[in-house]
């Protein structure tokens, strides 16, 4: 008998995709014909194990979301939230509409190649140590620069291009948006704000696939992507 670790997860998709230039959001942008936005979705609804979507959406998106989700039969949807100035804001709302006390994911709407044993891989370890984020190790030679000049070539060795999905105990999530409210912090990623905590996050690796869409460059990267996974 498979056991099935239920989950919930908050998709963040009220950006305004101001670095894509679409002039829309970049979730409506189609990829064989079908939005970005659905292809995400499409994972979580499939996913035996997701027990519900928290979708944070910008109002103007509102009517045209709610379209979309009825003409694609996405069924998971359990709330529709308005997202906030910032990334962490939206999620932060979309964690008031969480009623899992188990474990909760948060997932780019702009990452539309996830797969599900990363999902699975993910919730066991944020069960067990608490959070879990996708990662991969970082390919480039990374150099902190300043004026123009480098001042530092950073050991790559250690370093990890981090992703979503990011998996937590929804009282460790909580926890940390709190405290980052608290303390005033704006944090890129959730796992940033469990870090300013001092809790662990795991990294469990992920695949070069897993690209965020966030300038059009990426979208030519998303069709060959389209084309390997046959999506
Ligand atoms: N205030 C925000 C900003 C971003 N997002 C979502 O967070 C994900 C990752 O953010 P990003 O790729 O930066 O999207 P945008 O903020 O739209 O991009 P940009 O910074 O270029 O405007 C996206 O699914 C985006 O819709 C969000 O829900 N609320
Ligand atoms: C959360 C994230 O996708 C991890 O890499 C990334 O930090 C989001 O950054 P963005 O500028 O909000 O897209």
């Amino acid at each position: 008998m498979e056991f099935i670790m239920a989950y919930e997860v908050i998709i963040p998709a009220a950006g305004q995709g101001k670095r894509m230039g679409a002039g829309k959001n970049k979730l409506l942008l189609e990829l064989n014909d079908i939005p970005v936005l659905i292809h995400t979705l499409r994972v979580f609804e499939e996913d035996k194990q997701c027990a519900g979507i928290i979708l944070a959406i910008a109002p103007q998106d509102e009517s045209s979301f709610r379209k979309l989700l009825k003409e694609y039969g996405i069924h998971k949807v359990a709330a529709m939230v308005y997202g906030g100035e910032e990334r962490q804001y939206s999620v932060y709302n979309g964690l008031q509409a969480a009623t899992t006390k188990g474990v909760v994911l948060v997932h780019d709407g702009a990452r539309p190649f996830i797969d599900v044993h990363l999902i699975h891989q993910l919730v066991v370890a944020a069960d067990e140590h608490g959070s879990a984020v996708a990662a991969v190790p970082v390919k480039d030679t990374i150099k902190r620069v300043q004026q123009n000049e480098v001042v530092e070539t950073v050991d790559r060795s250690s370093l990890w291009a981090i992703q979503t999905p990011q998996a937590f105990r929804m009282s460790i999530l909580k926890r940390a948006h709190e405290h980052a409210l608290e303390i005033n912090f704006l944090g890129t990623d959730e796992a940033s704000l469990v870090e300013k905590l001092h809790y662990p996050v795991k990294i469990v690796e992920g695949s070069y696939d897993n690209i965020k869409l966030t300038t059009k460059e990426d979208l030519y990267f998303a069709e060959a992507i389209m084309k390997k996974t046959g999506r």
